[in-house]
């Protein structure tokens, strides 16, 4: 294999991309993405599809019906959609002598860590077997509550499953602008970014067709959890020519996100990709910086201030005194009990409880410092 190739790639199409802006699948277009995935794959690269478009497959494959704007509809239309898609891609990947293996997901199958696992490995078990995972959201089935909403985010977290290295977000835009270009000619294409700021968030608006989900900002968040992990992410344009390759092989193309610091171990990437945070422990400066500086767990001593209602096992956000986000992690002890223990020493916590977890109110191995 070229060493240069990056190893495991995750490739997310957005509908934009598979329509090429018209109401049904262009499958034209499909094909030769397909050929260009196929000749990366046959170099060596491993190649994990997230796929868009089963809503307008489904549009398309029932004849553009006239349907309530509801939940069922599009659930309906999805259930449709994504059989139709599903072939279309075995068909295409059949072409270079490759099969797909669909993998359907919802936010509930991340959050819990034995189905995250089950996930995991099947993945690997298709990679091991040279099949083409391709991810979708279980729409047909997934209600908002339990939804991971778009397919941004869910390429971001099937990167951080897959231990991918780079994570290819494919849309009608040349990349991030500083300003949508829909609606903004003058606005400027930002070639890297090594930082995912509240400014930089200000710049990215919805979706501007009526087929997508999420437009920039979603990309944004994906890009933040991804780099944060240590995966690169570039978002581009699905329409340049051999843009797919031409990535993998270093071309600076659209927008890249560079990686921060090195990939994270398997439970950090879970605390990453898992359950979002039900709470917020505010910590002194002391705290932030042994757990910033020194690697150190989190001790009850070194908490400030507790919010939020959650038991022990929950995922937290933890800030620095001022409310800045320093990292996430996973709690050994629930609210009531750490809002007994706010400021005392680790020897004190039995005597305080009448029982004790552990001297840690975070253990250093579940937690991720952003
Ligand atoms: N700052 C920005 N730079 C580029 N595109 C932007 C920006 N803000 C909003 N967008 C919109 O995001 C859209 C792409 O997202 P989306 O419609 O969800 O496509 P996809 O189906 O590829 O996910 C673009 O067509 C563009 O209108
Ligand atoms: N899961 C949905 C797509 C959701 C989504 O994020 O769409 P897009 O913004 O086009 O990537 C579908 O298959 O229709």
């Amino acid at each position: 294999m070229d060493k240069d190739l990056p190893k495991r790639v995750v490739v997310k199409l957005g509908t934009s991309v598979l329509t090429c802006g018209s109401p049904k699948l262009d499958r034209s277009h499909m094909v030769e993405l397909v050929r260009q995935m196929a000749r990366l794959h046959q170099a060596g690269v491993e190649i994990i599809l997230v796929t868009s478009g089963a809503i307008a497959a489904g549009r398309e494959h029932l004849g553009f019906p006239t349907l309530a704007d509801s939940m069922a509809s599009k659930q309906m239309l999805a259930a449709v959609g994504q059989s139709q898609l599903i072939q279309v891609w075995e068909q295409l990947f059949n072409l270079y002598g490759l099969h797909v293996g669909q993998i359907l997901l919802t936010r509930a199958d991340l959050d819990d860590r034995e189905r995250y696992l089950n996930a995991r490995d099947t993945l690997q078990a298709l990679l091991d077997h040279r099949i083409i995972p391709v991810i979708n959201e279980n729409d047909a089935v997934a209600i908002a509550e339990i939804k991971v909403g778009d397919n941004d985010n869910l390429s971001a977290l099937a990167a951080l499953l897959a231990q991918a290295d780079s994570l290819l977000l494919l849309t009608d835009q040349q990349g991030l602008y500083s300003a949508d270009p829909r609606n903004n000619p003058d606005a400027q294409l930002i070639p890297q970014v090594a930082l995912i700021d509240d400014s930089l968030r200000a710049l990215a608006g919805g979706s501007g067709s009526t087929l997508g989900t999420g437009g920039m900002a979603t990309k944004l968040q994906a890009a933040d959890v991804a780099m944060r992990a240590g995966i690169e992410v570039v978002v581009t344009s699905g329409q340049t020519e051999g843009v797919i390759e031409r990535v993998c092989r270093g071309e600076a193309l659209g927008t890249r996100f560079l990686p921060q610091g090195d990939a994270l171990d398997s439970r950090k990437r879970w605390i990453l990709a898992g359950p979002p945070p039900c709470g917020t422990l505010r910590l002194d400066p002391g705290a932030v910086k042994a757990l910033c500086q020194s690697g150190s767990s989190l001790l009850a001593k070194g908490i400030c201030a507790v919010e939020g209602d959650f038991i022990r096992g929950a995922t937290l956000t933890l800030t620095d005194p001022a409310g800045g986000v320093i990292g996430r992690g996973i709690s050994r002890y629930g609210s009531t009990d750490i809002a007994r223990l706010l400021g005392a020493h680790s020897s004190d916590i039995e005597s305080i409880l009448g029982f004790s977890y552990g001297p840690a109110v975070i253990h250093r191995n579940d937690l991720v410092v952003l």
